[in-house]
């Protein structure tokens, strides 16, 4: 299959997640018998620098004649000073939107060789598989902020029905796919935008009657995806609470390099990402976990390209190497010397080749 996959790097450690991801689809082009075309673009910090705004017009051509967008992250410190329209993450914000990717699917899934790493106990983490739909494109992420006077700021948020429908819905769809249980976390004791979206999720579970369904307070939701989070399957929340909640959620997996995620809309097209930032304290030092990029990438295949095959390899890799005890920094305890961002990509790479010769060996005993 011959696809084309805009790549954007962005700031801080993304180049180098990117990188490593890029050489593993790589070697999943070769195995597979595909073609991928990397073409490359700019956004974030990098596109301030380069063309005086986070999301070029270039960049957003580019994604436009492509069949997928891999990101790796924007922001740094060079950047916070910036007025609002040319900060990174104005750029995040505008492509997301531009491209109309209302659901951010983020998956959080204990890894078995890792458990310990997390700083919850392993009994409440081993079990724990859940995903996380995250609004997008709506809510305080773009409603009309002004800065008021020098003392007072505003910012405003907008929610309609049709944008918690669509959300709601991906979120029950999913659940068929998966353990069949729904959380909706929102805030409706205190605001009409979340008993808004309240109303709007009890008439979508009317078309769902095999699902079941609570609602929760996304504070005390926060303090149960800590004390119990295996209790989770899918959990459906508007884009401030979601970005809050994945953070925190990274913790019971060990590290937030471990998360992937999936910026969608409803025909394929999407924005695969970790769900990690810029990371600048680590950024060009070797110390990166890529895993959430190849994590990215691997829902790319899959969801965008519906190559399942490929996408378990990806998964499977990772796995693998941690399981020989591989991790980078930021999964190294006391005592385990950790491979650099690139040195654990290479395994990653290789393990994905080795796979392609063990599958052949068994096919030829078939
Ligand atoms: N999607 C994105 O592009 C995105 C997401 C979050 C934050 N940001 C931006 O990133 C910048 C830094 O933000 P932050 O520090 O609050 O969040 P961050 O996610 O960049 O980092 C938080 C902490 O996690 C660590 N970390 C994150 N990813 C890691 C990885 N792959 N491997 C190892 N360690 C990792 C960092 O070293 C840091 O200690 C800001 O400019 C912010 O706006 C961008
Ligand atoms: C960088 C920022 C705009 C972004 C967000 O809040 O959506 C990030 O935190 C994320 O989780 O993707
Ligand atoms: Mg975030």
């Amino acid at each position: 299959m011959e696809k084309r996959i805009a790549v954007l790097p962005g700031d801080g450690i993304g180049p180098e997640v990117i990188s490593s991801a890029v050489k593993v689809l790589e070697v999943i082009a070769r195995r597979f018998h595909h073609s991928f075309e990397f073409v490359y673009g700019s956004i974030g910090g990098a596109a301030v620098d380069a063309y005086g705004t986070p999301l070029p017009d270039e960049t957003i051509a580019l994604c436009e004649k492509s069949d997928a967008v891999l990101l790796g992250a924007v922001g740094g410190p060079k950047w916070d000073q910036n007025p609002a329209d040319t900060r990174p993450e104005k750029g995040l914000l505008a492509i997301r939107k531009h491209f109309g990717l209302f659901a951010n699917i983020r998956p959080v899934k204990a890894v078995p060789a890792i458990l310990h790493r997390s700083p919850l106990k392993e009994d409440l983490v081993k079990d724990v598989d859940l995903v996380i739909v995250r609004e997008l494109t709506g809510g305080l992420y773009f409603g009309e902020p002004s800065r008021k006077t020098h003392d007072a700021a505003v910012d405003t948020l907008v929610y309609t029905r049709v944008e918690i429908e669509r959300i709601v819905r991906s979120a029950f769809d999913l659940a068929r796919m998966r353990r069949g249980k729904v959380t909706s976390v929102d805030k409706a004791n205190v605001l009409q935008s979340s008993r808004l979206w309240r109303e709007v999720v009890e008439e979508v579970r009317a078309g769902y009657p095999d699902i079941e369904v609570e609602h929760q307070l996304v504070d005390s939701a926060a303090m149960k995806l800590i004390t119990n989070p295996a209790a989770f399957d899918v959990i459906v929340t508007e884009n401030m609470f979601g970005d809050i909640l994945s953070d925190e959620a990274s913790v019971i997996t060990g590290s937030l390099g471990l998360l992937p995620s999936a910026s969608v809309r409803t025909d394929g097209f999407g924005l695969y990402e970790p769900v990690h930032g810029s990371a600048p304290d680590v950024a060009g030092k070797g110390l990166a976990n890529p895993a959430a990029t190849m994590l990215s990438a691997a829902m790319m295949l899959r969801q965008s390209f519906g190559m399942e095959e490929e996408a378990t390899a990806i998964e499977q890799a990772v796995q693998t190497i941690y399981e020989e005890g591989h991790c980078t920094a930021d999964l190294a305890g006391s005592g385990v010397r950790p491979l650099s961002t690139e040195q654990w990509a290479a395994r990653v790479a290789e393990e994905v080749d080795i796979q392609s010769v063990s599958n052949s060996i068994m096919c030829s005993y078939v």
